[in-house]
């Protein structure tokens, strides 16, 4: 396995192996890698010939500053686990690589209203610093294809809308949310849980589950209350929005007959801020 510090390197690593016809997949991480982003590279591994991770805890995406600073960063532990799943290149670029002139770069990515909803309105401006780093790895790769977690589901919207602004021709695959045992879906920030909060956050995925196993027994607002009522009297449990919402604009359902319909959570427990999701049809 190979690891690239600059965008040259890549690319002259990348070149030769273009050039004799091998596809390429992009699979781009925050690090602290867990089974969630190795499913990631499984997949990546069925539908492309090469695969390059990207590990870059992207400044621009962070609107809470502690959230940034104690961003795990395991990376000795994120390599051998590229290497065991036989990941072919580590892009690992610093700051400057990706931002020459300063984080604070003046462009915009043009987005649509859904930017502003759920994570957009609780993260101000974190999906113009996703999207823009993203576009910004596309350019270093230049990918065939490119792999993204439901559980970032409203990112995985966003990253469709970049990719129609730029006229990128990038495939874009979606890869199921992967959960421990006991539901709770894998994420890097789980880490920061203590034992009473690991035990707490289980109520975001039970909460979910109401809802798909419910769905043809309550109206959509009925099935929102109850699943909100699941937070209630949970010690240092507080939540951001649960909302079942049509999956392409992301505003809140008006119909069970709707055809993509999809139910959200966000919620702080204890400091640490997790989010989830379940389609429900
Ligand atoms: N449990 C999971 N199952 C499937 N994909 C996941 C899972 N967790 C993260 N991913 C995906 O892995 C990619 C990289 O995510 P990232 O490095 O931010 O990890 P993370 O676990 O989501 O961390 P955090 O939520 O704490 O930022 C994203 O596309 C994300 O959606
Ligand atoms: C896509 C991403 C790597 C961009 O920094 C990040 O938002 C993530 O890990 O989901
Ligand atoms: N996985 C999403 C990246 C973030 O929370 O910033």
């Amino acid at each position: 396995m190979e690891i690239f510090k600059t965008k040259s390197a890549l690319k002259a690593f990348l070149k030769p192996l273009k050039a004799s016809g091998k596809k390429v997949a992009l699979v781009p991480t925050m690090g602290a890698l867990h089974n969630g982003h190795i499913s990631l590279i499984r997949l990546a591994q069925e539908n492309a010939d090469i695969i390059i991770c990207s590990i870059f805890v992207n400044p621009t995406q962070f609107t809470d500053p502690k959230d940034l600073e104690k961003y795990p960063r395991p990376i000795e532990h994120d390599l051998a686990m590229l290497e065991d799943a036989g990941c072919h290149g580590v892009f690992m670029p610093g700051v400057k690589e990706m931002y020459p002139y300063g984080a604070d770069e003046n462009w915009y990515v043009n987005l649509g209203n859904a930017e502003f909803l759920l994570e957009g309105e609780f993260r101000k401006g974190h999906y113009q610093g996703v999207t823009q780093i993203v576009k910004k790895l596309f350019d270093a790769v230049e990918p065939d294809i490119a792999m993204f977690g439901q559980k970032d589901f409203q990112q995985v919207l966003m990253i469709k809308k970049m990719l129609t602004q730029f006229n990128l021709s990038i495939s874009i695959i979606t890869c199921p949310i992967i959960r421990e045992a006991d539901g709770l879906a894998m994420s890097s920030r789980n880490i920061h849980l203590s034992a009473t909060d690991r035990q707490h956050a289980l109520v975001l995925s039970k909460s979910l589950q109401f809802v798909v196993d419910h769905f043809d027994e309550y109206s959509l607002r009925e099935l929102e209350e109850k699943a909100m009522s699941f937070y209630k009297n949970i010690d240092g449990v507080e939540l951001d929005y649960l909302t079942i919402a049509n999956g392409d604009t992301l505003k809140p359902a008006q119909s069970k007959e709707e055809n993509n319909l999809v139910v959200l959570v966000a919620a702080k427990v204890g400091s640490t801020r997790l989010i989830d999701n379940m389609i429900i049809k």
